[in-house]
């Protein structure tokens, strides 16, 4: 069960971090190599000391990893993972003198040594206040899916997310209040481009970790009245409130963008969007929208293939 957990992690990484992780050891390696190639073999090395630095180093990379494979990327994530680096080098430099005297009059290692300890600190700490301000925002969100969708039979177990019929249920009860509530109520539906392909490129659960950081992301970038769904496979909902509809696309576009590029830069999201004003039936209005997104994955088909 470890082992697998493990791999999991593993795959994580490669599929969302790898430029970092490789970056990261290239670094660490020219750094140790550079330290032991300038400094002077010490005489007596003291064995305790320096079985004591390299467990602090390896530590510090298995706190790297950790933060690697616990966040998708972006700016947070960015932070303390500069943070978590120049921590780690610091134990790097900290075990190669261990093994070597570095000359006096050059105090380059010395130097990188202490700044790079004050500097680890302060990312990390500045990135720890952000990621506990985004923690704040996902318990909110968290708690509103608590305080109104009491209905865990219609949860769908992968995401976490509502499915399509508590939407319809939803709906149903939206397109009744819907004639006089002003900005009327959108619907979006959305639909991950390619993902046969993802699938069949790095494995389902891969494929299974995307669908749960997109629903995720979703989720942090819509309101706490929204209702966020998985319909099936690949294709999500979204229910807004609260949204004067002169500005839904250009929201819609924006989040979309952040989130694919959190996720991975080749992510393509085709959607549609359907204002609530005139319903009167639910399950036609979901169907209607499914119609109108296959429409136009249907029409940009045809558009890349005349392209
Ligand atoms: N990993 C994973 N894959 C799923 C899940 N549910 C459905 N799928 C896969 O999602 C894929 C959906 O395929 P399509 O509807 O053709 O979507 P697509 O490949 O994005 O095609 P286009 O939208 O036309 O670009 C199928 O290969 C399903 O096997 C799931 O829970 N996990």
């Amino acid at each position: 069960m470890l082992i697998f957990q493990l791999t999991q992690h593993l795959r994580f990484i490669m599929l969302h971090h790898l430029h970092y992780l490789v970056g990261g050891c290239v670094g660490a390696l020219v750094l140790f190599m550079a330290a032991l190639s300038n400094g002077t073999v010490k005489p007596e090395i003291q064995w305790l000391d320096a079985v004591g630095e390299g467990v602090a180093c390896l530590f510090a990379l298995i706190w790297l990893l950790f933060l690697l494979c616990s966040r998708p990327s972006g700016r947070i994530t960015h932070l303390m993972f500069t943070g978590c680096l120049l921590y780690w080098y610091s134990t790097v430099l900290d075990f190669a003198d261990e093994f070597v005297r570095y000359p006096e009059h050059h105090r380059l290692f010395q130097n990188i040594e202490s700044l790079s300890i004050p500097l680890a600190m302060l990312m990390i700490t500045v990135g720890l206040f952000e990621w506990l301000r985004e923690q704040r925002q996902i318990n909110r969100q968290l708690r509103q899916r608590e305080m109104f969708h009491r209905e865990y039979r219609l949860l769908d177990p992968l995401t976490q997310v509502y499915t399509e019929p508590y939407l319809i249920q939803q709906l149903q009860r939206v397109c009744g209040a819907a004639m006089t509530h002003q900005p009327h109520p959108i619907l979006f539906v959305l639909d991950i481009r390619g993902f046969a392909q993802f699938n069949m490129k790095h494995g389902m659960l891969a494929g299974d970790q995307l669908l749960k950081s997109f629903a995720e992301l979703l989720l942090s970038h819509s309101n706490v009245d929204d209702l966020v769904c998985r319909c099936r496979g690949n294709r999500f909902a979204l229910l807004v409130h609260q949204m004067p509809h002169a500005h839904a696309s250009r929201h819609m576009e924006q989040a979309l963008k952040k989130i694919c590029h959190s996720i991975s830069t080749e992510l393509e999201v085709c959607w549609v969007q359907q204002p609530i004003s005139n319903c009167t039936s639910a399950e036609a209005l979901v169907r209607q929208s499914h119609a109108n997104l296959d429409a136009r994955k249907h029409n940009s088909q045809l558009e890349s293939i005349r392209a």
